[in-house]
């Protein structure tokens, strides 16, 4: 799976392409990550990439050329134009059937914003589709255009390696459950023992405790994942 990244920041992408799962990924040609710094298509006089907004106001835009000339850009560059997608607060919200859908994609293009955002003409011209990560205002779309990254490569077949697996994972699909407390070395810690159930080796007893822990702490946490029905799903 390829990612383009299009950001004013792309040394924000350095040390993260550098941690140890993608890291992994890309040495073994499961993913590659291509920052594109917009900058490098702000070709006008003054080799601007933001100005400030008609109608005054706030801030700075940024300009629809660099913009559209980059996308257009790296679109060509690579076998297909890939699916394009804004980072934005206006978004469709980013949950794990999004991701899930977004990981069965061999090319994405994630748009990253600053400042008072994007020039009009940008999604006039390019029809992203606009995706947020929450209800919280980010100063860019960088931040979420990582944690779109993060969450998309661990569905990738080989990523995650053998021993570890997403399909337990809280928000699979069909798993509606918050994960299980885990415990490791040392037994007591300050006190605090792990549960005996743990170190018993009945694999049956630990996956009932487990189940039930999952089931306990989400009805603490978040009852709203249990009052979800499985069709509502598909809508
Ligand atoms: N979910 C979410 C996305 C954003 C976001 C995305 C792009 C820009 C550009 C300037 N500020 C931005 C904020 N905030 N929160």
């Amino acid at each position: 799976m390829r990612f383009d990244v299009l950001t004013l920041f792309p040394e924000i992408f350095s040390s993260y392409l550098g941690q140890s799962l993608l890291a992994k990924a890309i040495e073994g040609n499961l993913v590659e990550v291509h920052p594109h710094d917009m900058r490098k298509w702000a070709n006008d006089k003054h080799n601007r990439v933001d100005d400030r907004p008609f109608g005054g106001g706030a801030g700075m835009v940024i300009r629809a050329e660099p913009v559209v000339e980059c996308v257009e850009a790296v679109q060509r560059e690579g076998s297909h134009p890939g699916r394009l997608i804004m980072l934005s607060p206006q978004g469709r919200r980013l949950d794990q059937r999004l991701v899930e859908e977004l990981s069965q994609e061999s090319r994405l293009l994630l748009l990253c914003g600053r400042y008072e955002g994007f020039d009009q003409r940008v999604s006039d011209l390019l029809q992203p589709e606009e995706i947020s990560i929450g209800d919280y205002v980010l100063n860019g779309g960088e931040v979420a255009a990582m944690a779109i990254i993060d969450a998309v490569i661990r569905l990738i077949p080989g990523v995650l390696g053998d021993e570890t697996s997403s399909v337990d994972d809280s928000f699979s699909s069909g798993n509606r459950l918050l994960e299980f407390p885990q415990y490791t070395r040392p037994r007591v810690y300050r006190g605090l023992a792990a549960p005996d159930v743990l170190l018993s080796g009945d694999h049956a007893q630990i996956a009932a405790w487990r189940k039930q822990q999952s089931i306990e702490r989400t009805k603490r946490r978040r009852a709203d994942l249990l009052d979800r029905d499985v069709e509502s799903e598909d809508e």
